[in-house]
């Protein structure tokens, strides 16, 4: 039986330093909903986002990215193949890659398919929630839309299984986060309900993860989890007294202001 390791500050600071530090180039190619939220969590942690999504453009920049979020949340035909040659170019120059299989599920065959055929791209990290996590291993999962309405320790077992198949880590997230390499595990719990109801929090922390590992790509487990931690500790410091609009401006703030003080 497997140890899990409750995650804590004192670990994830370094790591939130490095990103600050390093300053990487991230390459984005999410989904049209959140493209501008992410873009801007990542300024706000102190990564340099880059939206290049084009077929003609991707292989060009992941070669001079630091790392590559790929997210299939709104995906159609042109970023499908958009995707895959982006996510081939990052295995072959050995670029550390994210996947957030948004919305994987049995009734979305397209993109479910083309999350699957990614997995043989060796993803550095998949991020993503229970319900995705578990369609990913090929069991029965349930949704609603883009959200899970499976908790994480239901998908924790399918989450190790996933990261010894594909060799990668995998964080699930939800209530409490699970971050695993199929051998250790990682929890953070913390948070906040409201982080479900503003749009894109998952797909943020994703690009958030993507800058993670590629600031500091000697322990990529503990990079992975410290993202994880962060965007939990920022919505617990985000004022939540007023409405949704208020919380979503306050976690960026807090991302924004968390550890700049050397
Ligand atoms: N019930 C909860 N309580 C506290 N934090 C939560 C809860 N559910 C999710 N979170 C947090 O919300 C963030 C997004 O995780 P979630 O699993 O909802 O992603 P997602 O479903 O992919 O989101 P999206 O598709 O909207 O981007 C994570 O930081 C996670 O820890
Ligand atoms: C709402 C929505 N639909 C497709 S992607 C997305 C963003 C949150 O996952
Ligand atoms: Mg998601």
């Amino acid at each position: 039986m497997t140890t899990i390791i409750s995650f804590q500050a004192d670990q994830a600071i370094p790591f939130i330093k490095q990103v600050r530090l390093q300053n990487p180039l991230v390459h984005c190619i999410t989904n049209d909903v959140v493209q501008n939220f992410t873009a801007n969590i990542l300024l706000a942690i102190g990564a340099s986002p880059a939206m290049v999504v084009a077929e003609e453009e991707v292989e060009s920049f992941v070669k001079i990215a630091n790392s590559l979020l790929i997210n299939i949340g709104t995906i159609e035909q042109s970023s499908a193949r958009s995707m895959q040659l982006a996510a081939h170019t990052a295995m072959m120059t050995k670029t550390p890659w994210v996947l957030d299989p948004v919305a994987v599920g049995e009734v979305l065959t397209f993109r479910t398919n083309i999350a699957k055929a990614l997995l043989s791209c060796y993803p550095t990290v998949i991020r993503g929630n229970a319900a995705e996590i578990l369609t990913l291993v090929g069991q029965k999962s349930q949704a609603k839309g883009v959200d899970s309405q499976d908790s994480t320790e239901i998908a924790l077992e399918a989450a190790k299984e996933l990261a010894s198949q594909v060799q990668t880590i995998v964080a699930v997230t939800g209530k409490v986060d699970y971050v695993t390499n199929g051998q250790q595990v990682y929890a953070i719990s913390g948070g906040d309900i409201a982080l479900t109801r503003v749009t894109g929090t998952g797909c943020s922390l994703s690009a958030m993860v993507a800058a993670f590992v590629a600031a500091t790509p000697d322990d990529r487990l503990t990079a992975t989890a410290s993202a994880c931690f962060m965007m939990k500790r920022a919505a617990d410091m985000a004022i939540h007294q007023q409405g949704l609009g208020t919380f979503a401006i306050s976690l960026w703030d807090q991302l924004s202001l968390m550890e700049t003080i050397s």
